[in-house]
């Protein structure tokens, strides 16, 4: 599994790597600089004949350091290179400076201050269609909202780069923006803008077209603000061992989640074997939700679902279901008796249910200790009591809030993601998501189009949706239905909770990226056979 790093991950294998004599800080940045200018190469070709416009905006740190590298290797190939500092060169760290000396033997320095308007004002004439800007301000160090950028800064300009022609005040063609790790301003480890309480008005940020990290991604660029300001990112390999040691444990890694195992069916095994996941409807005229989650649960393979509807709703049921089968459950009590059955391996109760129904059932369902999914109306239910859902939940039970349910049982925590972003590292969606797992002692799927899954020991892991795991379909009625039966179909058939939510997660995206644009709901569990092939299942 790809595992996505903090920036204090990424200092400690870079550390770890360091003082084992296996490579020297320098020769690091040498490998991040020539990383930045393969990708840049290989994401334009057009790049690669001519002699390009390279300005290169280097920050205090190390990350000013690769912009260094990076300038000396373009003028190398023959670019026209032009460098400006925001910083004071006598304090550099040591290897920044080291390439900032390299770079003086070739070209000019410009410092860059902020001074008020015109600080940093570029004449028109020196920028052509080839010229390509390095963000190289700001990378995994940064800690505070970038002042320098505040209404007069680079940063209104670099916009103004990028404002469609008609549109620009100067005749400025267009710039490539490349991020240097991170673009300047981004939070490695929260994907979050740092910006300053109350935010500085008109204020723009860079927005690159292409961000070039090293060794792996962090998570500043797959969650909230990141995929938005990072462009396409490409990850430059520098030379670096895994080191999981330097991860820490489990509790503080996240991997992404990855296409799961184990769904195909030995040849001999009976239905029974693959589980039996009770799906609990809602009232007359609100069953629809709860179809959708079981027959998700019968197409990701478990061997038998059963939908608990109230008397009033069974013949609307009856009328629309083949393989599923049905039962009624009018009350808590009925629901217990159900229960009883110990074939019954799996449970999925919210979509549809209704809050009334969901106060009554909720209780008896954790009661019986099965794989339990609690989603919508069954968290909203307990939006007054929080801790009396708490003390009843146990580890196998998974909640699948979306942003708002979460913020109905863990408002303090949700209160934290509003929160401006003052400082680094700032409070990200797997923090808080694995802070009410360990609350509510289950796991926590919070969804969204980074879907982060937490289990109460802290093992982390999310779903970027961006590039390759994008699929902006599911933001459809119904889906987060299918997600639920999804899970409950999965636990159904033995996955642990976390197991089941990691790969319900996966096969959510899977199915809908199979369907492509148009996709409702129902297309969902009708895409999954297609998916379950694919996977060798
Ligand atoms: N050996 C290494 O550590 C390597 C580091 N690499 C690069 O180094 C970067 C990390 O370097 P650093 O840790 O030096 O951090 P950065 O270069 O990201 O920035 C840190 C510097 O900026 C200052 N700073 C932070 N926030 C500020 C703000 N809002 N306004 C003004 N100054 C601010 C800090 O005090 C510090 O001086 C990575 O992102 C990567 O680009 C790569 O060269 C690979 C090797
Ligand atoms: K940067």
């Amino acid at each position: 599994m790809a595992e996505l790093l903090t920036a204090a991950q990424m200092r400690a294998i870079e550390e770890a790597a360091i003082t084992s004599g296996e490579v020297s800080g320098l020769e690091l940045m040498e490998r991040a600089g020539a990383g930045v200018v393969d990708a840049v190469l290989e994401t334009w070709p057009d790049l690669g004949g001519g002699a390009p416009k390279a300005v290169v905006l280097c920050g205090p740190g190390n990350n000013g350091g690769d912009g260094f590298v990076i300038a000396r290797r373009l003028h190398e190939r023959g670019w026209t290179v032009e460098v400006w500092l925001y910083g004071d060169p006598a304090r550099l760290p040591p290897d920044a400076r080291t390439n900032y000396e390299r770079w003086r033997e070739l070209g000019p320095v410009r410092p860059y201050r902020d001074e008020g308007p015109g600080a940093f004002w570029l004449e028109p004439s020196d920028y052509r269609e080839d010229t390509v800007l390095f963000d190289a301000l700001f990378g995994t160090g940064l800690t505070r909202p970038v002042e320098a950028f505040n209404a007069v800064g680079w940063a209104t300009q670099l916009s103004e780069w990028r404002l469609p022609e008609e549109m620009r005040r100067g005749a400025y063609p267009a710039v490539r923006v490349v991020a240097v790790d991170l673009p300047s301003g981004l939070c490695a480890d929260s994907g979050r803008r740092l910006q300053s309480d109350p935010p500085p008005g008109d204020v723009e940020e860079i927005v690159a077209d292409l961000t070039v990290t090293f060794h792996a991604r962090k998570l500043g660029h797959v969650l909230a603000e990141g995929p938005s300001f990072c462009g396409r990112v490409v990850v430059a390999p520098i030379g670096l061992e895994p080191r999981r040691r330097a991860l820490g444990g489990r509790e503080q890694r996240v991997t992404e989640v990855t296409a799961p195992a184990g769904l195909d069916k030995a040849a001999s095994a009976h239905k029974y074997a693959h589980g039996h996941a009770l799906v609990v409807s809602g009232g007359f005229g609100r069953t629809g939700a709860a179809r959708l989650a079981a027959r998700a649960a019968l197409r990701v393979g478990a061997g038998l679902v059963t939908l608990a509807a109230p008397g009033a709703a069974q013949m609307e049921i009856a009328g629309q279901i083949t393989a599923l089968m049905l039962r009624r459950a009018e009350s808590g009590d009925e629901l217990a008796g159900l229960l009883e059955d110990p074939r019954l391996t799996a449970l999925c109760l919210g979509p549809g249910l209704g809050l009334e129904r969901a106060r009554d059932l909720v209780p008896p369902a954790l009661e019986a200790s099965r794989g339990t999914v609690l989603d919508a109306d069954a968290l909203t239910a307990f939006e007054d009591a929080p801790e009396e859902l708490f003390g009843m939940l146990h580890e196998a039970c998974v909640l699948t809030p979306h942003a708002g349910e979460f913020a109905r049982l863990f408002p303090d925590l949700a209160e934290r993601l509003k929160q401006p972003a003052v400082s680094g590292p700032a409070a990200s969606r797997v923090d808080v998501t694995r802070e009410a797992a360990r609350r509510a002692g289950c796991v926590v799927l919070l969804k969204g189009p980074d879907t982060v899954i937490a289990a109460p020991d802290g093992q982390s892991a999310l779903n970027a949706g961006v590039g390759p795991r994008a699929a902006p379909w599911l933001a459809t009625a119904g889906a987060g239905d299918v997600l639920g039966g999804l899970v409950c179909g999965l636990m159904a058939r033995g996955f642990t909770a976390f197991d089941a939510a990691c790969a319900g997660a996966w096969l959510h995206v899977e199915a809908a990226r199979a369907f492509g644009p148009g996709l409702i709901a129902e297309d969902l569990p009708e895409a999954l056979p297609q998916v379950l092939r694919q996977l060798g299942a």
